[in-house]
């Protein structure tokens, strides 16, 4: 459940309606608490938020609006009691046509930049799974605290996908050299306590309403500090790789298009898809 606001009338919703979305309501919606002045955005594509290349523009939209708005704080999350996000969602690389393939990569690209570089600070509330594309959002934030009993790290090796560097680099970033390179290389998922262990995430909480207690006392550390020289010295850090990450995109975007033509990774992709529906038997 989502923190409660003291007033509702300080509540603004921005809602936005997408189409082609099985969800109900909005791919996005964002809430903010104009008190605080902290933002939870809701990633709300059902039934487990794949993110498509219409909810990753809407993402990306999403942050636009906030930077906009000048908020001080957001906190990512999700309204299923089980999935934070899925991934990528896989039918999109189900032989693609290669220029919404292109796109996808590209949303994808410009959706971890956006997250990664924002002015203002992130938590990532992980209430759910987070597999693939899912710990990639969860890296992007400055913080992330994880509710217990669910799975969360980049398993694209599972898949047949390589792990672009820009991403690896994110890893390595948060959890150190050594363990991002096994975890890569391995395609490991992390129970929520081995996500703690290896600095993954950074605290656990029992349920979503203390995982929310908990982002708002993280954002609340910054309350009395400049937001200037707060900003200024997250884009110092971040910047570099964001525009590494921009320099190589053709190249990469190029590779994942040979990655998933190839007739053996759409084979592998096929046997997947079939045992995510087995598991279900
Ligand atoms: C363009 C290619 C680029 C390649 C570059 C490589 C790496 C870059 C890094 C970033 C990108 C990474 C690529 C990915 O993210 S690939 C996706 C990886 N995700 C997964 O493997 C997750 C698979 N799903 C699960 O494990 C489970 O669904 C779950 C998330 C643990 C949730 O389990 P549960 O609550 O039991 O729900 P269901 O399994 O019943 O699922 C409900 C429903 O949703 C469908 N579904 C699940 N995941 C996805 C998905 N990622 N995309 C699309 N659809 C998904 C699932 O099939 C069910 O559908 P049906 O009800 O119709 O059967």
């Amino acid at each position: 459940m989502l923190r409660k606001i003291a007033n509702p009338a300080r509540l603004l919703t921005f809602q936005r309606t997408m189409a082609s979305t099985a969800s109900t309501g909005p791919l996005v919606r964002t809430e903010l608490d104009s008190q605080t002045g902290y933002a939870t955005v809701i990633l709300n594509r059902a039934p487990v938020n794949s993110l498509s290349l219409e909810f990753m523009a809407e993402i990306i939209k999403t942050v636009d609006e906030l930077e906009r708005s000048k908020i001080r704080g957001m906190i990512l999350t999700s309204p299923s009691s089980k999935v934070f996000c899925a991934g990528l969602d896989v039918l999109e690389m189900v032989n693609p046509s290669e220029d919404r393939l292109r796109s996808v990569w590209r949303n994808l690209q410009d959706t971890w930049a956006k997250l990664y570089g924002t002015s203002f600070p992130t938590v990532a509330l992980i209430n759910g799974h987070a597999p693939a594309g899912g710990c990639l959002l969860a890296l992007t934030c400055e913080y992330r605290i994880m509710c217990s009993n669910f799975s969360i790290g980049l398993n694209e090796t599972q898949l047949g996908l390589a792990v672009p560097p820009w991403l690896q680099k994110t890893m390595r970033n948060t959890v150190g050299s050594r363990e991002a390179e096994i975890a890569c290389i391995k395609g490991t998922m992390f129970s929520s306590e081995e996500a703690l262990k290896i600095g993954l995430v950074d605290e656990l909480a029992a349920d979503k309403g203390e995982a929310m207690h908990k982002a708002c006392n993280y954002l609340d550390t910054f309350k009395n500090m400049s937001p200037y020289a707060r900003s200024a010295t997250k884009l110092l850090l971040r910047n570099k790789k964001i525009e590494d990450m921009k320099r190589a995109r053709e190249d990469d975007i190029d590779r994942v298009v040979k990655n998933v033509m190839n007739s053996d990774f759409q084979a592998g992709l096929a046997a997947y898809l079939q045992s995510l529906k087995d598991r279900k038997k």
